[in-house]
This record gives structure tokens, C-alpha cells and sequence, in this order.
């Protein structure tokens, strides 16, 4: 028996599986992209502006370009207001609550920058020592908040590149584990359906023995019993084979020649009756044939064809008291394929092959059955 392929929605669970797991991975590279690399990008870059490193860089630069203006002509005007422009910018990159807050050089240097504008402003000297405090020293205090500011860059580089391997290993451990579990589901499943399939078949081969013939491979009275039930309402006609002088047949022969008698018969009678029949045996020598007949006429027909059938192969029989052949009695009856329609048809067939017996055996008759009993 050729094991029937699983219809694809017998997967399901696997392709649920499967599915899970990649909405679970989804969701965790939803989780990276819509929160955490937001979170560090907005650490590192303060949503775009100036801040931090940059501000302290950008100060920085002014300041060097209001010093390099003021070492060139300290006394010229133009000079001065154009190192004053430099100076108040750097003050203004400068002057950010997070400097304040966090370096403790901020203020002084404020204040040494302030002083310095207004003596700008006011026209007063610009001396070397004026430079070194007012430009120098805030100087030193940018490179060191930037410094400080570039460590701390690192240290968030670095625990996001730590996070974000912990958050990849998480993801394959998930994958891995959603992977096995799937796998272990679908053997589990697996072994499930073979035991299954295994059992079923084993079933189907003890029904199907239950209802043959072992010595001769047709089906048996409760083969019979059952295709009359699955026929119901239909009008079939039943014929009762039995072998006459079958003992004697075994006296003499043996009775391993009597079961090769038996298959050859079954042979025949298959033959005879062709696509449309089905034979049973019902013990011994009786057998029986049972086919869709809607009149007498044509159950006569079939007996008669199966009687001639017989006769025309001259199987011998060497103790047969009336012939040199083997011969057999048919009793035949039609009936409605029902549960009393089949009591009445089986027991009508049976008393004409008991009439035909009396009669000397070799032939047949029809039980004539009127059309109230046919309907039950
Ligand atoms: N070889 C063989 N013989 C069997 C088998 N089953 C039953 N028989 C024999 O069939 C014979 C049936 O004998 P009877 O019932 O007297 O029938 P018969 O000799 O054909 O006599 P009539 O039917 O009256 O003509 C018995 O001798 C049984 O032993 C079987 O499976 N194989």
C-alpha cells in the first residue's frame, strides 16, 4: 500500500512555527533600528547641534583667530574690532550650561574673556600678559573640555558596540532556540504520523483478512453480508453455488486436489461471470455470486452460463455417480438489497439449490419470487 502524501495544510503548525520565528526576529531588529540606534545617535549628535567636542572645537578656533589679529597690530582699530568679532563668538560657543556645569575652568575663563572685550571695547592696551590670561588660559580650558568630551565619545562607542553584540547574540540565541524547538515539534509530529499510518495499515490488513477466504482469496460470508449492505436498495441477484459430490471428489482424489478443485473453480466462475459480479465463499463447497439483476430473466441467463461454463471445461471427476466431470447445483434468487430483502433472497436461493440437488444436481433454478416479496 503506497503511503498517501500529506496535504500541505497538515504543515500548518510547522509554517506557524517558522512564521513566529520571523515576526520574533522582526521585531527585534524593529526594536535596534526604532530605539536603540536612535538613542545613541541622538547621544553622540545632541539631534544635530553643536555640542559637546564640537562647540569646544569651534570656540577654540575663534579664540586662536582673535589671538592671531591681536599679536599682529595690537593697537590697530580695525584690527581690534575685527579680533573683538572673533572673541565675542568664541564667548558666545563657550558660554553653554554644560560647560558651566561640568568644568570648573569655565567661569574664570569667561570672565578673563569679558574682561578682555571690554578693554577692546574701551580702547585700553592689549598687552602680552592681557593675551595669556584672556586668550590662553580659556584656550587650555577649551582643549581640555574637548579632550574630555572626545574620552567620553569613546566610552559611548564603545558600550554601543558592546550592546549592540549582546543584542546580535540575543537575536541568534532566539533564532536558535525557536529553530530547535521547531525542529523537535515537527519529529515529534513526524513520528506521530508514521505510528499512525502504521497502525491504520496493520487495521486495514486485519479488516481485509477478516473478510477473504484464505484458501481460495475471495471474500467470505461476512464479505458477502457486507457489500449486500453497502448495495442497499439496489435490486441484486444472488446465486448459491455447491459443488456436487465434492466428498467424493476428495475420497478419491486427496484432498489437496479438492482445494486445487476449489481455486479452479473460483477461476471459472469469475471468468464466466466477468467484470460485473462478485464471488464469495460460504464454507466447503458452497459458494456465492452477487450482482446488480433487475429481472428473472437475466439471473437465468447467468446461471445457465455458468452451468454451461462448467460443463464446457470438463474438469474430471473419477467418482462422480452420474458423469466423468465435475458438476455443480445452482440455486438463484433476486431480492432488494435491504437487511430483510437478503434474509428472504439468501433462504429462496437456498431452497432452489436444494430443489435442484433433489433433482438429481447439475443445473439450476431461479426462485420465483413475486413482485410484493421483491419490494419487501
Ligand atoms: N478439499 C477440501 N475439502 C473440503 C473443504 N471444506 C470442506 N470440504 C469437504 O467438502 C465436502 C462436502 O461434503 P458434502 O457437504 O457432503 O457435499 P457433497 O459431497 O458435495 O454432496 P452434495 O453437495 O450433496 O452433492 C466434505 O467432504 C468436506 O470435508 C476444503 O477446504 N478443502
Amino acid at each position: 500500500m503506497v503511503e498517501p502524501e500529506l496535504p500541505w495544510w497538515r504543515h500548518v503548525r510547522w509554517l506557524w512555527l517558522s512564521l513566529m520565528s520571523f515576526v520574533a526576529l522582526m521585531l527585534l531588529i524593529a526594536y535596534q533600528t526604532r530605539w536603540v540606534y536612535p538613542e545613541i545617535h541622538a547621544y553622540f549628535s545632541q539631534s544635530g547641534n553643536l555640542t559637546g567636542q564640537q562647540l569646544a572645537t569651534r570656540a577654540r578656533d575663534y579664540l586662536q583667530q582673535g589671538l592671531d589679529l591681536l599679536l599682529l597690530e595690537p593697537d590697530d582699530a580695525e584690527i581690534r574690532q575685527q579680533a573683538h568679532f572673533q572673541i565675542k563668538l568664541a564667548y558666545s560657543l563657550f558660554d553653554i550650561g554644560l560647560y558651566r556645569r561640568e568644568y570648573d575652568c569655565t567661569l574664570p575663563s569667561l570672565d578673563a574673556i569679558d574682561e578682555l572685550l571690554l578693554r577692546l571695547e574701551g580702547d585700553a592696551p592689549v598687552t602680552a600678559t592681557h593675551l595669556r590670561q584672556s586668550v590662553l588660559a580659556p584656550m587650555r580650558c577649551l582643549t581640555r573640555i574637548e579632550m574630555h568630551q572626545l574620552d567620553r565619545r569613546s566610552a559611548v562607542t564603545a558600550e554601543f558596540v558592546d550592546e549592540t553584540r549582546r543584542h546580535q547574540g540575543q537575536v541568534l540565541a532566539g533564532s536558535l532556540v525557536i529553530f530547535v524547538l521547531g525542529l523537535g515539534f515537527w519529529l515529534m509530529h513526524e513520528l506521530q504520523r508514521r505510528r499512525a499510518a502504521k497502525s491504520a495499515k496493520e487495521s486495514l490488513e486485519w479488516m481485509s483478512r477478516a473478510l477473504r477466504d484464505p484458501l481460495t482469496g475471495v471474500g467470505n460470508r461476512s464479505a458477502l453480508h457486507d457489500d449486500v449492505v453497502a448495495k442497499h436498495g439496489q435490486q441484486m441477484g444472488l446465486l448459491l453455488v455447491d459443488i456436487d459430490y465434492f466428498k467424493q471428489y476428495n475420497d478419491s482424489l486427496g484432498h489437496p486436489d479438492g482445494d486445487r478443485l476449489l481455486r479452479r473453480l473460483v477461476e471459472l466462475i469469475q471468468q464466466a461471470m466477468e467484470q460485473r459480479a462478485r464471488l464469495y465463499r460460504l464454507g466447503g463447497d458452497e459458494f456465492a455470486v452477487l450482482f446488480e439483476c433487475q429481472d428473472d430473466r437475466s439471473l437465468d441467463a447467468s446461471c445457465r452460463n455458468l452451468v454451461e461454463s462448467l460443463r464446457a471445461a470438463a474438469l474430471p471427476h473419477p467418482s462422480h455417480p452420474h458423469a466423468t466431470h465435475v458438476t455443480f447445483s445452482v440455486g438463484a434468487a433476486r431480492f432488494k438489497a435491504d437487511h430483510a430483502g437478503y434474509e428472504r433472497g439468501y433462504a429462496a436461493a437456498d431452497v432452489a439449490l436444494y430443489e435442484v440437488k433433489k433433482k438429481g444436481r447439475d443445473g439450476w433454478q431461479v426462485a420465483a419470487l413475486d413482485s410484493r416479496e421483491m419490494a419487501g
